[in-house]
């Protein structure tokens, strides 16, 4: 049985949902990934991302619901299936005692769309010798190798799990731009993970935020950060009962004046702040960073 090649979505999950014991870590899920471009999968720890990823690639089984990766069951995928796959975690596992030039060598025999040229280039961005042991690179060289064989490969799918974890600057930005120089000649659909809000805002065409393994978001990140606004407002004593304040995100006081992060309001917003007794009323600009964190931390556990 041949995989559809041409499925509409890479990623289509419906009703998919993991438990552990009384824990349920993907909740009904219902997610479709159109093909092309870059989609960034954001949550806060523990939101279920690295568990969606390893149901989609076959290595873990669901609870209940459905998860299909290019048209085909998650739990029916074949060796060509996985070539056209290609996945890269944090730990970028890759065998230790194996010199570079073998391991590659390795992969160019097992992928038929290799692709010399691209390994080539993603290759040089780093300071790799063929010579050398796998164990003995640095960590930003190890995620370069990496996905450099990713790319390689000729996947129709990138699936990247936090691939920049704990790289310096540097080693991040050759790292993106790798990513980029990608999806600028293959047709590649990739999908990640990531803490990272300024490689999102850079790279992502497509923002998918996840909380306690549902969906909150899909949207390009612009559109995102247009839901989300801040203002700032000298309110009088503590300010309105935030249990009546209209979408409301994040509330603190600073200096003296109230700043309310709240989503899918209008300027009726500032009219409600007025009613409250606000002067001085000013609306900020919001970054994708302080968006996703407003949205991520309104329903994250606190200490008690
Ligand atoms: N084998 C397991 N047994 C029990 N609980 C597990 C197991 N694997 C994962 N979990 C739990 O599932 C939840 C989701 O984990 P997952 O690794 O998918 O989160 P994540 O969104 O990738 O987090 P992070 O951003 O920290 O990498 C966590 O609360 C984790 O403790």
């Amino acid at each position: 049985m041949s995989a559809p090649s041409g499925a509409e979505f890479v990623v289509e999950t419906i009703g998919l949902t993991k438990s552990y014991g009384g824990k349920t870590v993907l909740d009904r899920l219902d997610l479709r990934l159109p093909r092309g471009g870059i989609h960034a999968i954001v949550g806060a720890n523990g939101a279920g991302k690295s568990t969606l990823f390893r149901i989609l690639l076959g290595f873990l089984g669901a609870s209940g619901g459905t998860a299909r990766l290019l048209g085909r069951d998650s739990r029916c995928l074949t060796a060509d299936d996985r070539r056209r796959v290609g996945f890269v975690n944090e730990e970028h596992s890759l065998p230790d005692w194996m010199k570079v030039g073998t391991v590659t060598a390795m992969q160019r025999r097992l992928y038929p769309a290799w692709n010399q040229p691209v390994f080539e280039t993603v290759i040089g961005s780093y300071n790799v010798d063929p010579g050398q042991k796998v164990g003995q690179l640095s960590r930003g060289e190890r995620a370069g190798f990496n996905l450099a064989l990713a790319l390689a490969q000729g996947p129709e799918l990138l699936i990247l799990d936090e691939p920049t974890l704990g790289l310096d600057v540097v080693a991040k930005r050759a790292f993106m731009e790798s990513l980029m120089y990608s999806q600028a000649t293959e047709a590649c659909t990739i999908v990640y993970c990531s803490h990272q809000m300024e490689e999102i805002e850079r790279l992502a065409d497509n923002l998918i935020i996840l909380e306690r393994g549902r969906l909150r978001n899909m949207s390009p990140p612009e559109d995102f950060c247009a839901r989300v606004r801040h203002f700032v407002a000298d309110v009088p004593f503590k300010g309105p009962d935030p249990a009546s304040v209209p979408g409301l995100l994040q509330v603190q006081r600073i200096d003296g004046l109230h700043h309310y992060l709240v989503l899918d309001q209008g300027d009726g917003f500032a009219d409600f702040l007025r009613a409250a007794g606000a002067r001085n009323i000013i609306d900020q600009p919001v970054g994708l960073d302080e968006a996703v964190n407003a949205i991520l931390g309104q329903h994250h556990a606190a200490p008690r």
